[in-house]
C-alpha cells in the first residue's frame, strides 16, 4: 500500500532535497558511470578488483544522543562504514545514504550535508544514491570499496602464534558517551581537563575510520575486525570465527595494561579503577587485528609514517577444550577479573 505521508513528503520536498543537498556529492563520476537521479547508481569495478559492501544504521537515541549536532551525525553515519571497509582492507569508493527525518527542518539538512560533504572530500568517496522517508530520525549508510582479488580480510583467519594488535587508543568514545549523558560522577569527572573531555567527546560523535591503513591490513593481516560493539566482544568474534576455519580451539591472551589508552583514559581509569569502558565500551572505530610476528615490525614502521600508532596487547593460542572463555585477561601479568566479556547488543 502506498505510504499517504512519504508521498506527501516526496511531493512537497524530495527533489528538492535532493537537488540542494546531495547531488553535488555526486559529482565527480566518470562519464559512463550513472549515480543520483535514475532508479539505480550504475558504476564501474576496476578490474583485478572485487567489490567490497558494507552496512550500518545509526538511530537516535540508540546510536547518539538526541541533541548530537547534525554535522556530527552524518559524519558518523559514514564513518562507521568506512571503519569496517578498513577492516577488510578495502579502499571506500562510493556510498549510499537512506534518510528517513522526522520533518524537513533546512538549517537540520544544511548542516547534516555540510558533515557528509565533510567526510566524503576526506575519504575521496562519492555518494551515488539514496532514499528519504518521513518517520524517526534514522540513517542507513552502505559503501562500497574495493579490494585486490582474493585480499580481502576476514575475522575467521587467526593462527596460533599470531600477535592480537589495535590502532590508536581505545576506550575514549565510551567514557564521551559518559560525558554526554552526565552519567559520570563529579569526582571521576573532575579527574580530566576541559580539553581531555572535548577530545572524548569528538571521538564520540565525529570518530575517525582507518581507512588510512587499510591496504597495511590487506597487506600483513591475517584477521581483523573493527571495534564497534567493543574491544572484548569484537576480538571475541575473531577467536571464535577463527576457531571454526581452523577446526582449533583457540583463544586470546590479552595484556590489560598494554591496551593502548589516550591521556584521558589513563586519568578516567586512575580515578575511577573501572576499565570497563576499555574493555566493553564499544563506539571505538578502531581495528582490531592478528598479524604474524615477523610481519608486525615492517607494519608498525609503515603504520607510523601514515600517522597510526600499532599496539600489540596480546596473543593467539591453542584453548583448552575445558576453557570457558575463549580469552584470558591479564592485568601486569596476573590474572584479571572482570565482571562481564560481553560488548553492547542491541536486544539485551
Ligand atoms: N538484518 C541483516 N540482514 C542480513 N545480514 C545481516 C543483518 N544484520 C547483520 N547482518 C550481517 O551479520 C554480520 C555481522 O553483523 P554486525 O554485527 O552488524 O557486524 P559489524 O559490527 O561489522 O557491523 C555481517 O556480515 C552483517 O552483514
Ligand atoms: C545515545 C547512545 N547510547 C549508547 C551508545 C553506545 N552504542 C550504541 S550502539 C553501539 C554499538 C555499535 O552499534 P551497532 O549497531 O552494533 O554497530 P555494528 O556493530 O553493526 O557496526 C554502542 C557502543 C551510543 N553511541 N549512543
Ligand atoms: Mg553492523
Amino acid at each position: 500500500m502506498v505510504n499517504e505521508y512519504k508521498v506527501r513528503w516526496i511531493l512537497a520536498n524530495e527533489f528538492q532535497l535532493i537537488d540542494d543537498c546531495f547531488k553535488p556529492l555526486s559529482a565527480g563520476l566518470s562519464q559512463d558511470e550513472i549515480g543520483i537521479g535514475d532508479d539505480g547508481a550504475v558504476l564501474d569495478v576496476p578490474v583485478g578488483k572485487q567489490l567490497v559492501v558494507v552496512t550500518d544504521t545509526l538511530v537516535k537515541g540508540v546510536h547518539f544522543p538526541g541533541d548530537a549536532k547534525a554535522y556530527d551525525i552524518a559524519w558518523k553515519a559514514v564513518a562507521v562504514n568506512l571503519s569496517d571497509l578498513a577492516a577488510m582492507g578495502a579502499i571506500p569508493a562510493f556510498f549510499s545514504l537512506a534518510l528517513t527525518l522526522p520533518d524537513n527542518d533546512s538549517d537540520w539538512l544544511k548542516e547534516f550535508s555540510a558533515g557528509l560533504k565533510a567526510i566524503a572530500e576526506q575519504y575521496d568517496i562519492k555518494l551515488i544514491g539514496g532514499d528519504t522517508t518521513k518517520g524517526p530520525l534514522t540513517i542507513t549508510v552502505t559503501a562500497q570499496g574495493w579490494v585486490d582479488k582474493q585480499q580481502a580480510v576476514l575475522r575467521s583467519t587467526a593462527q596460533p602464534g599470531d600477535l592480537v594488535c589495535v590502532s590508536n587508543t581505545i576506550g575514549d568514545a565510551a567514557v564521551g558517551l559518559k560525558i554526554a549523558l552526565n552519567t559520570m560522577s563529579a569526582e571521576v569527572l573532575q579527574a580530566l581537563s576541559a580539553e581531555q573531555q572535548s577530545l572524548l567527546l569528538k571521538a564520540l560523535h565525529c570518530p575517525q575510520p582507518q581507512v588510512f591503513i587499510a591496504d597495511l591490513i590487506k597487506d600483513y593481516a591475517s584477521s581483523a575486525i573493527d571495534i564497534s560493539d567493543g574491544l572484548l566482544a569484537d576480538l571475541n568474534h575473531i577467536i571464535e570465527q577463527s576457531s571454526v576455519k581452523s577446526a582449533m580451539p583457540l583463544q586470546a591472551v590479552i595484556e590489560v595494561a598494554d591496551i593502548p589508552l589516550s591521556d584521558a583514559l589513563k586519568n578516567y581509569v586512575k580515578a575511577s579503577d573501572d576499565w570497563s569502558p576499555v574493555l566493553y565500551g564499544g563506539d571505538d572505530y578502531q581495528l582490531c587485528f592478528t598479524a604474524q610476528k615477523d610481519d608486525f615490525a615492517e607494519m608498525d614502521s609503515v603504520a607510523e609514517l601514515l600517522g597510526v600508532k600499532l599496539t600489540v596487547i596480546g596473543e593467539v593460542g591453542l584453548a583448552a577444550e575445558s576453557q570457558q572463555s575463549k580469552i584470558q585477561l591479564k592485568l601486569n601479568a596476573k590474572p584479571f577479573q572482570v565482571d562481564k566479556v560481553g560488548g553492547y547488543l542491541h536486544f539485551s
